[in-house]
C-alpha cells in the first residue's frame, strides 16, 4: 500500500452517489470527515435517491473507476480503504484488481446488495464477482441481514442464525473477520451484531435507537470503520468504536423527507432527536 507523505490519516470511499445524502459517498464522506480522517474517493454509479428509495441508477464505466483509484492511491496514498455499492460485474472484477495492485490491506467492504427500503443495488450475477474476487481481500466485511443470507445460504430469524451465518461467510470466503449486522432484524436484535475472525465469537450490543430515520447506518458503520483503521487502530478496536459511533448518530438522525431520513453524522453540533 502506498503511504501519505504527511501525518494526515487518508481513507478511501469506494461507492455509490446517493443523490439524497443520506448513504452512500455522501455519508462516507461526513464519517471520514469527522474522525478527522481525509476522505477521498472513487464513484462507481450515481443513483437518483432519496428518502423514499432508488428511482434510478447510472453506471460509471469501470474505467473511470479505475483511473479514481489511480489518481488517489498514486499521489496522495491511503491508509485504509472501504466499498460500497459497485453495482455490477465488470466495476467489481476492476476494483478487486486494483486492491490487488496497490496491496490495498486495510479495506473494509461492505458488500451492499440490498438497501434498507428493499431496492436491489447490485446485479444478479454480480454476487459470485464479489464473492470470489473482492471479499478474500478484505480485513473485514460488513453483511446486513439479507446480505448475510445471500452469502451463508441460511435464513436468518435470530441471535443463534446470525452466529451461524457469520461463522459459515468466515468460513466459504476467507476474509479475516465477519461483522454480521443486526438492523434489518426485528426488536432488540436491530442493535445487536455479531462478530467472527475465526477465534473469536462476538456479540456486539448497544442500545436501541427508535427511529424511522436508519438511512445510511451500513455505509456509516463500515466508513467508520475504515477510519478507524486509517487512524491506526486494531481492528477489533476499530470496530467496537465504529458500533459506537452509529449508535450515537443514530440518535441524531435527521428528520428529512417523507421516509428513513439519515443518520446524524456531526451529533456534536446537531440537537438530539431520540432520547
Ligand atoms: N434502530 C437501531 N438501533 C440501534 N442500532 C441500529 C438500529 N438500526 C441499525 N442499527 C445498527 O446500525 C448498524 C448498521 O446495520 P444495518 O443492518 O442497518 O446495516 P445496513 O442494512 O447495511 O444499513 P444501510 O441502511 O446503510 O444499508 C449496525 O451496527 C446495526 O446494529
Ligand atoms: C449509493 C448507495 N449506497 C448504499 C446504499 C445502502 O444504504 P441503505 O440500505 O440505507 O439504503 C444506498 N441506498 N445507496
Amino acid at each position: 500500500m502506498t503511504t501519505s507523505k504527511t501525518l494526515t490519516p487518508v481513507a478511501l470511499t469506494i461507492a455509490g452517489s446517493d443523490s439524497g445524502g443520506g448513504a452512500g459517498i455522501q455519508s462516507d464522506l461526513r464519517t471520514f470527515a469527522f474522525h478527522c480522517v481525509h476522505g477521498t474517493s472513487a464513484i462507481t454509479c450515481i443513483t437518483a435517491q432519496n428518502t423514499l428509495g432508488v428511482s434510478r441508477v447510472d453506471a460509471m464505466p469501470s474505467e473511470a473507476v479505475v483511473a479514481q483509484i489511480q489518481a488517489v492511491v498514486e499521489d496522495i496514498g491511503v491508509q485504509a480503504a472501504k466499498t460500497g455499492m459497485l453495482l455490477n460485474q465488470e466495476i467489481i472484477s476492476a476494483v478487486a484488481q486494483q486492491v490487488t495492485a496497490y496491496k490495498i490491506n486495510n479495506l473494509v467492504v461492505d458488500p451492499v446488495m440490498v438497501s434498507r427500503t428493499g431496492a436491489q443495488l447490485i446485479d444478479d450475477d454480480a454476487v459470485q464477482t464479489l464473492s470470489h474476487e473482492l471479499i478474500p481481500q478484505a480485513i473485514i466485511i460488513t453483511p446486513n441481514r439479507y446480505e448475510s443470507q445471500i452469502l451463508s445460504g441460511l435464513q436468518i430469524d435470530s441471535l443463534e442464525d446470525m452466529q451461524a451465518a457469520a461463522q459459515i461467510i468466515h468460513q466459504k470466503l476467507g476474509n479475516k473477520a465477519v461483522l454480521v449486522k443486526g438492523g434489518g432484524m426485528s426488536g432488540n436484535l436491530r442493535g445487536v451484531d455479531i462478530w467472527f475472525d475465526g477465534e473469536k465469537l462476538e456479540t456486539l450490543t448497544t442500545q436501541l435507537v427508535e427511529t424511522k430515520n436508519t438511512h445510511g447506518t451500513g455505509c456509516t458503520l463500515s466508513a467508520a470503520i475504515a477510519a478507524n483503521l486509517a487512524l491506526g487502530k486494531d481492528l477489533w478496536t476499530a470496530v467496537q468504536q465504529a458500533k459506537q459511533y452509529v449508535t450515537t448518530a443514530l440518535t441524531y438522525s435527521l428528520d428529512i423527507g417523507t421516509g428513513q431520513g439519515p443518520v446524524g453524522h456531526f451529533f456534536p453540533l446537531l440537537q438530539k432527536s431520540h432520547v
